[in-house]
């Protein structure tokens, strides 16, 4: 097990550098399964588990994938297997993307039921009826979903009851091999939703819309590989904002893009918080002291579910009574009670968390509930007093590259501990072999 330890108290200051977009790479990599001609070469891509996860689960079905260098290089031409057992889906929901690029290439897709995680039950019915819209009978039992179709899928017109980007994915994705047209209403407009869609245009498809509510895709007889660059991760770069913010700092995320972040910035400056575009990403200048603010989180261009759990960090922080409601997720407040471990003033009501700021935060040993929730510790860790000990980082590596790394650039005290039991057993038996 590893472990950060985070000593609080150091201003962060100095330049950062955002990695490619996790949300945005997973989908596109899965939408290289519908190249039947010619190698995908992705570029950008950050060294995260969830990518490793997906590269897996894309050389299960058959791919030849190679990643190095943050570059992911994928050849789908071979016959293609339709099925991606649990050991993958479990790991990683999103690997539930791939059910669009393999039902529309190969009529017929087996995959792992995703179920709940920590942050909800996560249900896929919408990218289900998605499918069956365009004539896919689907099936669920002994904890696979099997969909099949005769033939080719066809074009059909569908509304999601709510904007989900997973169902917006994955139904574009099998669109783009469909007969006929599709057209998708009440679609998510996240910027990794516009990136899938640009690659799939490299790729030969003829998607419009994408980033609007209505998407429409005419249908074509084959795709090809593509070269295509991921668009810097906004969480990520969400995530460092907050990070300076909270230590008083002045940093300058680089990759940043300002159009992507508009709702957090402008949470932020209400709170305080100077922002300056230069040429290449974003300067965020922290105040000598942050103000409360309420939140609702919703779906893009709203604020951000993956920036709540670090922007409820800041809040602690921030004077006066801040609220922040959570719309997207059900179930996405467990790092609350980690929070209180470190002395956090904050209780939940229903779907919101009322924080009474400023709180006086101190090191405590924690947990990452999941990988937002363990970047949010790890922020609180830089403003409390003492240290900060997190555990549970799996989650953190699904989403975050070298991030204790990247903060000790920037001035922050933090270590990660590699595999914490074998270095106490190591000073358990130096401590014995001295009694003896
Ligand atoms: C890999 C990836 O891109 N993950 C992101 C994606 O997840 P994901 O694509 O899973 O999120 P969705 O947008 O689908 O989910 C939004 C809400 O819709 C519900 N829902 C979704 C699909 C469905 O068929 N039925 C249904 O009820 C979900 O339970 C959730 O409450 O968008 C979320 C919302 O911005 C982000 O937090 C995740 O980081
Ligand atoms: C919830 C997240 O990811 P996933 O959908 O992959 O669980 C996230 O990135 O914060």
């Amino acid at each position: 097990m590893d472990k950060i330890i985070v000593r609080g108290g150091k201003r962060l200051n100095g330049t950062v550098k955002v990695e490619g977009a996790k949300n945005a790479v997973l989908p596109v990599i899965a939408a290289s399964l519908l190249a039947s001609d010619g190698k995908s070469i992705i570029r950008d891509v950050p060294s995260l588990s969830d990518v490793y996860t997906i590269n897996e689960v894309l050389r299960y079905l058959n791919a030849e994938v190679e990643f190095q260098n943050n570059m992911v290089h994928i050849d789908a031409t071979r016959e293609l297997s339709a099925e991606a057992p649990f050991e993958y889906v479990r790991k990683m929901r999103a690997s539930v993307l791939v059910m669009g690029p393999l039902l529309a290439r190969l009529g017929r897709a087996r995959v792992a039921l995703p179920g709940g995680c920590a942050i909800g039950t996560r249900p896929i019915d919408q990218h289900l009826k998605g499918f069956e819209a365009m004539g896919a009978v689907v099936k669920v039992g002994n904890g696979f979903i099997d969909a099949r179709v005769d033939g080719k899928l066809k074009g059909a017109k569908i509304y999601f009851d709510i904007p989900s980007v997973g169902a917006t994915e994955n139904v574009m994705m099998a669109a783009a091999l469909a007969e006929g047209t599709t057209i998708l209403e009440n679609c998510a407009k996240e910027p990794e939703i516009v990136d899938l869609a640009n690659y799939l245009t490299s790729m030969g498809a003829v998607v419009k819309g994408a980033g609007t509510e209505t998407i429409r895709i005419e249908g074509v007889d084959r795709l090809y590989g593509a070269d295509h660059t991921i668009i810097p991760d906004r969480i990520e770069a969400g995530t460092f904002i907050t990070a300076a913010a909270i230590t008083g700092g002045n940093v300058y995320v680089k990759g940043a893009v300002p159009e992507h972040l508009s709702s957090l910035v402008a949470k932020l400056e209400e709170m305080g918080v100077e922002f300056i575009e230069e040429a290449e990403g974003v300067r965020v200048i922290a105040p000598d002291k942050l103000k409360a603010v309420d939140i609702k989180t919703m779906p893009y261009p709203g604020f951000p579910t993956d920036m709540q759990a670090q922007v409820m960090a800041l809040l602690l922080k921030s004077e006066g009574t801040s609220m922040i409601t959570e719309t997207v997720f059900e179930n996405r407040f467990m790092h609350v009670e980690e929070f209180r471990r470190m002395n956090a003033n904050i209780k939940i009501e229903g779907r919101s968390v009322i924080i009474n700021g400023p709180s006086d935060l101190q090191g405590a040993e924690v947990a990452a509930t999941d990988l937002r929730a363990g970047a949010a510790l790890i922020i609180a860790g830089l403003a409390a007093d003492g240290i900060t000990r997190v555990i549970e980082l799996q989650h953190l590596d699904r989403g975050y590259v070298n991030f204790h790394g990247k903060l000790a650039a920037l001035g922050a005290d933090i270590e990660r501990i590699y595999d914490v039991e074998k270095e106490e057993e190591a000073m358990v038996a130096k401590l014995a072999a001295n009694v003896k």
